[in-house]
């Protein structure tokens, strides 16, 4: 299996090489060359199957050439072993139609443990095979700095330097990310928003001498084994559920665009997904773009569900990418224009397959408030904020087809938010019990490039 950039100009990459890569050298992100496509017999023999075995068989034509079989069994064995439910990822009924997949089980409480704890392993393996170490920079709007974290916290052969927006976390994701002791861990208070220490971490990747001389690593969604660790769960909701004999629709909340994104190669692969619905909060740009057919960035509102306050959604370039016939000189043209003036227009053919595509919605602050309040009373599930857009949304867009939403974080990471929506505190996990009383550790930093990239290069050096 081989990987190219969305931007037509990198060289191509084994699955092992665009993981240690993260962002492409032209700029883009990596994708395979071409999607695998699963027979109806292969996916209907993965009903009833344990987790972790839907996720080899997924998994592994991706990872062809890179890991053994019997490597790629033991990695993701070991990735979700610490993961607090036995299926790995519930689906809870919440109507008739409509059916809940809980994600946050894994050791952070989020769904970026699903890709974090395997990308973990794969880091492991491949960085001991090759004798190397890297550092890994990570940009958070919260939830994915501190699954970086607990992924590699403590490992020999790597420091982890992880940005997030100072003063626009939760109390929970902030004291994940800045309570780990391990001497390997930097956690980062960046004055600015999400977008902000996204667009820094891409800076870095684009100066090739610092990018080579603390050798860069990536393991925000701009790395492609994110995303296909994330492929998995829709395999395993849909087959529950009766497909491939049935199809099933899936609503998914949406920030930076790598969940639903997984959902697209699912159906890519043959997955029979009816519809993929993007649900957005009152930070609705990718609504907007599907319905305008402009994406104009506005600057961001902070709002309950934090994660999701994001204006440039790193993964529409990959789906662009198919949208514009994977036309990489096209692709890097919209994205200079969006750097140099913050929007870009979508030519008549790639918004129309993007609105065959997918279906959106939005959800104000209210609505979010008013959907958990509900479905506490409806059906007794404590969601967090997150999973109350999509909630909301889903409930715009039922039909005859069971439609799965994403549940994509615990409601215990926002637990002031959701007091405040249905009165219930949604206290934290045993394990996690003293959070509130280890010491925290951080650094601020401006929102510069020159400024972060001394900051690692001494750490790292010291
Ligand atoms: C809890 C939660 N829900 C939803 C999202 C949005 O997911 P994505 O960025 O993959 O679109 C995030 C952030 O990634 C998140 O942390
Ligand atoms: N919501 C995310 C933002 C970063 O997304 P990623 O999937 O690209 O890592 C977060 O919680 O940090």
């Amino acid at each position: 299996m081989r990987y190219i950039s969305t931007r037509g100009k990198a060289p191509e990459l084994s699955f092992e090489e665009a993981m240690l890569t993260g962002l492409a050298r032209d700029g883009g992100l990596y994708v395979p060359a071409t999607v695998p496509v699963m027979s109806r017999g292969d996916i209907a023999a993965l009903a009833g199957l344990p987790y972790e075995e839907i996720a080899f068989r997924v998994m592994r034509p991706f990872v062809e050439g890179s890991f053994t079989d019997q490597e790629f069994a033991d990695i993701i064995a070991r990735a979700y072993d610490g993961f607090g439910h036995d299926a790995r990822a519930p689906l809870v009924q919440l109507g008739p139609n409509h059916f809940l997949l809980e994600l946050f089980h894994g050791p952070t409480l989020a769904f970026k443990d699903f890709a974090m704890q395997l990308i973990g392993q794969l880091f492991q393996s491949a960085l001991a095979k090759r004798g190397e170490r890297v550092t890994i920079v990570g940009a958070t709007s919260g939830d994915t700095g501190s699954a970086a974290i607990e992924a590699f916290r403590g490992l020999e052969a790597v420091d982890v330097f992880i940005m997030y927006p100072h003063g626009r976390v939760s109390d929970v994701q902030r004291r994940q990310m800045t309570t780990p002791d391990e001497s390997n861990v930097h956690a980062l208070a960046v004055h600015g928003d999400f977008d902000d220490c996204q667009a820094r971490l891409k800076d870095m990747f684009n100066d090739f001498e610092f990018r080579d001389r603390v050798n860069l690593a990536g393991v925000n969604s701009i790395n492609w084994g994110r995303v296909l660790a994330q492929v998995v769960y829709y395999f395993s909701a849909a087959t529950a559920l009766g497909a491939p004999h049935r199809s099933v629709s899936f609503t998914v909340p949406t920030g930076n665009f790598g969940d639903i994104f997984a959902g697209y190669i699912a159906r890519q692969m043959g997955l029979p997904i009816d519809r993929l619905v993007i649900a957005t909060n009152q930070n609705d740009i990718l609504h907007r773009t599907l319905q305008t057919g402009a994406y104009s960035t506005r600057g961001v509102t902070p709002s309950i569900s934090p994660s999701m306050d994001i204006q440039v959604s790193s993964n529409f370039e990959r789906v662009l990418f198919d949208a514009y016939g994977r036309d990489g000189n096209a692709v890097a043209q919209v994205m200079d224009e969006l750097k140099n003036s913050g929007e870009f227009t979508i030519s008549q053919g790639a918004i129309n397959m993007l609105r065959e595509t997918f279906q959106s919605g939005r959800a104000s602050e209210q609505e979010t408030m008013a959907t958990i309040k509900d479905m506490l009373a409806r059906t007794g599930e404590v969601l967090c904020p997150h999973s109350a857009v999509a909630v909301k949304v889903a409930e715009e867009h039922l039909g005859d087809e069971p439609m799965i939403t994403l549940a994509t974080a615990h409601p215990a990471k926002f637990p002031a938010a959701v007091e405040e929506a249905c009165g219930i505190h949604p206290p934290l996990p045993a394990r996690m019990g003293d959070l509130f009383a280890r010491k925290e550790r951080f650094t601020e930093v401006d929102n510069h490039l020159a400024a972060l990239t001394k900051l690692i290069s001494d750490r790292i050096s010291s």
